[in-house]
């Protein structure tokens, strides 16, 4: 894969208000996506997580505010060179049906095409290096469709991979994973941002795995961002009541240091218990 690019690319959103039709979502969003590091993501259900990353992939045109690419409105910029910027894999993605992994992957080579100029060589090496970083190289030639949830998962983060982007936007890129591959893969994302300079925003749910591996945590809410910044300041028991309305203990790991939350909730897990017998439970 490409060294450390030159310049890491700019990606930021400005007063950014999105939604759908008659629901708006996004309310005044104001990010400067940290470059060269890991952001996650994070906050609860519907508040506004996808509809910020599409808002900033330009999937989703904004309602008000702008987004930057290297200073540039994204949305006056060639589709084609946008892709070959920026890659972004969206929430539960669907392959077309019979198409092999390895017919997958290679679909994210397309913006580094031209008529003109084919490097297959190049093209066959970077797929497979993909193949190999997701961990799918074992079944390239098998049907996307005939995969179990995590396998697929992982072919479409190696398309991503393969696309070759100094910024990468993932969606929940965890589901269906299990944990030492969902560990395996936060180590790869660490590694191509902190090894290869790319820059990557990526929305998770589980907060252990977020606060053990982000540099940065971007934390949400009802549209808006309510806190970001380092783990070790935002991941707090006070910010984790405020953003999911979780009572928590937040301790630390002691060998790494990194904060991690343990659920207190026992008040309420009682009162579901009884509200469980009302329904002869
Ligand atoms: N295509 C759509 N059309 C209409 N409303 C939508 C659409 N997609 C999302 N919404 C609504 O927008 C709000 C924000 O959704 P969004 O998917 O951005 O939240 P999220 O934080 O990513 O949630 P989750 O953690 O559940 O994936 C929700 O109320 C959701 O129902």
């Amino acid at each position: 894969m490409s060294p450390i690019p030159a310049r890491p690319p700019r990606l930021t959103g400005e007063a950014l208000h999105a939604g759908y039709e008659a629901r708006p979502v996004l309310d005044g969003v104001d990010l400067a996506v940290p470059e060269g590091k890991l952001t996650v993501l994070l906050g609860p259900n519907g508040s506004g997580k996808s509809t910020l990353l599409k808002t900033l992939a330009r999937t989703l045109t904004p309602d008000a505010g702008r987004v930057l690419l290297d200073g540039q409105d994204i949305h006056r910029r060639d589709t084609r060179e946008v892709a070959r910027r920026l890659g972004i894999l969206p929430q539960g993605p669907s392959a077309p049906e019979g198409l092999t992994v390895r017919q997958l992957v290679d679909m994210g080579r397309f913006p580094h095409r031209r008529l003109w100029r084919q490097d297959a060589g190049r093209d066959a090496r970077i797929v497979r290096e993909a193949m190999a970083a997701a961990g799918v190289t074992d079944f390239a030639e098998r049907s996307v469709d005939a995969l179990s949830g995590g396998q697929r998962q992982r072919c479409w983060i190696a398309m991503v991979l393969a696309q070759e982007t100094d910024l990468i936007l993932l969606d929940e890129p965890t589901t269906f994973l299990d944990l030492r591959v969902q560990v395996d893969l936060l180590e790869l994302l660490v590694s191509l941002a902190h090894d290869r300079g790319r820059t990557l925003l990526v929305v998770l749910h589980d907060l252990n795995l977020a606060a053990a591996y982000a540099d940065v945590l971007v934390m949400m809410r009802d549209g808006r961002i309510l806190r970001q910044g380092p783990p070790g300041e935002v991941f707090s028991a006070d910010n984790l009541k405020k953003v999911f309305d979780l009572d928590a203990n937040v301790i630390h790991e002691p060998r790494t240091g990194s904060p991690v939350c343990v659920p207190t909730q026992s008040g309420r897990v009682r009162s579901r218990r009884e509200a469980l017998r009302g329904v002869g439970a």
